[in-house]
């Protein structure tokens, strides 16, 4: 063990950025650059993480443009981004060794194996007499502050955020630093060091994201200019259209949040901001906030529960009896169920990487109630195919859908696909902009175009089975079969209307 002691000013720094891939509100980075010491910012990529899950291809493609961008904003201060691959513990070990570091800092992960994993990292390093300090970077509230009066982990959304809103002043948001003093990286550190092309984080042959370059810009800058693009567009309204998928009526910060490109502070006071700036009814402001507290209350529970992506919350949800049906999953997964509204959002997602809301809870429902098929695979799907893949909000929103999760939707609501769409895509424009063949179908049938006349479908030159298909299930016949299969596990009846 080295003799702290002997501590030298010239022993540089290392931050050691993870989800939190931006300058500004970053405290790790903010730590460093006030210490004194000379800093080396690093990213660690760990193909195979041994504890956690490997990213999916579409959050991939996200990190590595977020990682472009960081790295050029390092640069732009004089330094840059080190990029290394392998076993992160072995990776920061080896290289904070190799660089004799006087600390590293980062800010916190939550899921259990991260949290594992950090922590044999922090040990490791300080018997080795490096120093580490960790922040919040992520969150509003860390899941571990906020508890039941008698302890206890909250499972029911409301009373969660209740308890968290009251104590909610996060601090405010850190600025970006103005300088930053860099430290040279020797070769002799550098063993484990990549480009950021040899982590081929990107698709090729074929190269499915064009539609993803299309639609996002990634990094830092991209989620500043969406977030003002939002507080001064839809974010007067957000209470009223939010789940009017047609409109771009959703603040789309999901994806930014998730790599964090931007911290909930930074839209929690820029939405603050907004809303009083421009006089926004608070009501708007109400429900935006809800939306970020559920994304806290997702860790809450991620963090509570050992393995949110793996295991039903609702024990008595193990005994469900989920269909093995491939034909259908893959029916699901290209957008070819034969419901429109349905296959609109699964082709929203394959085309862009991310699923307006409502969409998401409905064609997740139709995989778990109208399919009956595991929502374990419909996590996974998701997991490999949205830019926000997230940790805690995807099993968490699969659990809330399926009925086996924290305060989650009773198993009874079974989303009827084509009365959302009447209600909440009326004039089928989110269903015409993802379905094309569909297009010249009229509103009054576009949302169940097997119910249409066949004239008017020759009309719109839809030919069912042939250019779109018929519904791979009946609506009515498999709602029964959800609530059969669901009233097995609960033995109890519940309310039964169409939503
Ligand atoms: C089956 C299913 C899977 C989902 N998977 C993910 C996922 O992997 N990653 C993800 O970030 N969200 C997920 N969500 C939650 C939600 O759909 C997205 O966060 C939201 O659509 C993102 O769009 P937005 O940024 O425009 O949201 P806005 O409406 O603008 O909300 C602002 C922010 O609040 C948070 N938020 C909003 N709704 C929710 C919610 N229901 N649960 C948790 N946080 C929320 C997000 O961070 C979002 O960016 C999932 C929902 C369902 C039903």
């Amino acid at each position: 063990m080295r003799d702290r002691s002997r501590a030298h000013p010239s022993q540089p720094i290392v931050v050691w950025f993870r989800d939190d891939q931006r300058l500004t509100d970053n405290p790790a980075l903010a730590h460093a650059a006030s210490s004194g010491h000379a800093v080396v910012c690093v990213y660690v990529h760990d193909p195979e993480p041994h504890h956690g899950r490997p990213l999916g291809a579409a959050a991939r493609w996200w990190l590595h443009e977020s990682l472009r961008e960081l790295d050029g904003s390092l640069r732009s201060l004089g330094g840059g981004l080190v990029l290394l691959r392998g076993n992160e513990q072995e990776t920061i070990l080896a290289f904070a060794e190799a660089i004799d570091a006087i600390e590293v800092c980062w800010n916190r992960r939550y899921s259990p194996a991260q949290r594992q994993t950090d922590a044999a990292i922090k040990s490791a390093l300080e018997a080795r007499a490096v120093a580490v300090s960790t922040f919040n970077g992520h969150l509003l509230r860390e899941p571990w502050k906020v508890t039941r009066r008698d302890g206890e982990p909250f499972q029911v959304f409301g009373a969660y955020w209740r308890a968290a809103r009251q104590d909610i002043s996060p601090a405010p948001p850190l600025p970006s630093p103005d300088a930053l003093l860099f430290h040279g990286t020797p070769e002799s550190a550098c063993a484990n060091a990549v480009s950021l092309a040899d982590l081929k984080l990107q698709p090729h042959a074929p190269d499915w994201a064009a539609g993803l370059r299309q639609t996002w810009r990634c990094g830092e800058s991209g989620a500043q200019q969406r977030l003002r693009h939002f507080l001064d567009g839809e974010f007067d309204g957000y209470a009223t259209h939010r789940d009017e998928m047609a409109r771009d009526a959703t603040s789309k910060m999901s994806p930014y949040l998730r790599f964090g490109n931007i911290s909930a502070r930074q839209v929690w006071y820029a939405a603050l901001a907004a809303a009083q700036a421009q006089s926004i009814s608070s009501e708007h402001l109400r429900k935006f906030q809800d939306e970020l507290g559920w994304r806290e209350f997702s860790y809450h529970l991620l963090y509570h529960c050992p393995a949110l992506h793996e295991v039903n919350f609702r024990p008595q949800f193990d005994a469900m009896p989920w269909r093995n049906d491939q034909h259908a999953l893959r029916a699901w997964q290209r957008g070819q169920t034969g419901y429109p509204l349905v296959d609109a959002g699964m082709r929203e997602l394959w085309l862009t990487g991310w699923m307006h809301n409502r969409a998401r809870m409905v064609a997740a429902s139709f995989l778990v109630k109208h399919l009956l098929i595991d929502w374990r695979d419909g996590e996974s799907w998701f997991w490999d195919t949205l830019v926000d893949a997230d940790e805690a909000n995807n099993p968490a929103g699969w659990q809330w859908v399926a009925g086996s999760g924290a305060d989650a939707a009773p198993y009874f609501r079974i989303f009827n696909p084509v009365l959302q769409g009447q209600k909440f895509d009326p004039q089928g424009e989110y269903v015409r902009r993802w379905l094309p063949e569909l297009d010249r179908l009229p509103a009054a049938s576009i949302h169940a175009p097997w119910q249409t006349a066949p004239g008017q479908l020759a009309a719109a030159s839809v030919r069912l089975g042939d250019t779109y298909p018929l519904p791979i299930v009946a609506h009515q016949q498999a709602r029964l079969r959800a609530l059969e299969a669901f009233e097995t596990l609960r033995g109890q009846r519940g309310e039964q209307g169409d939503r």
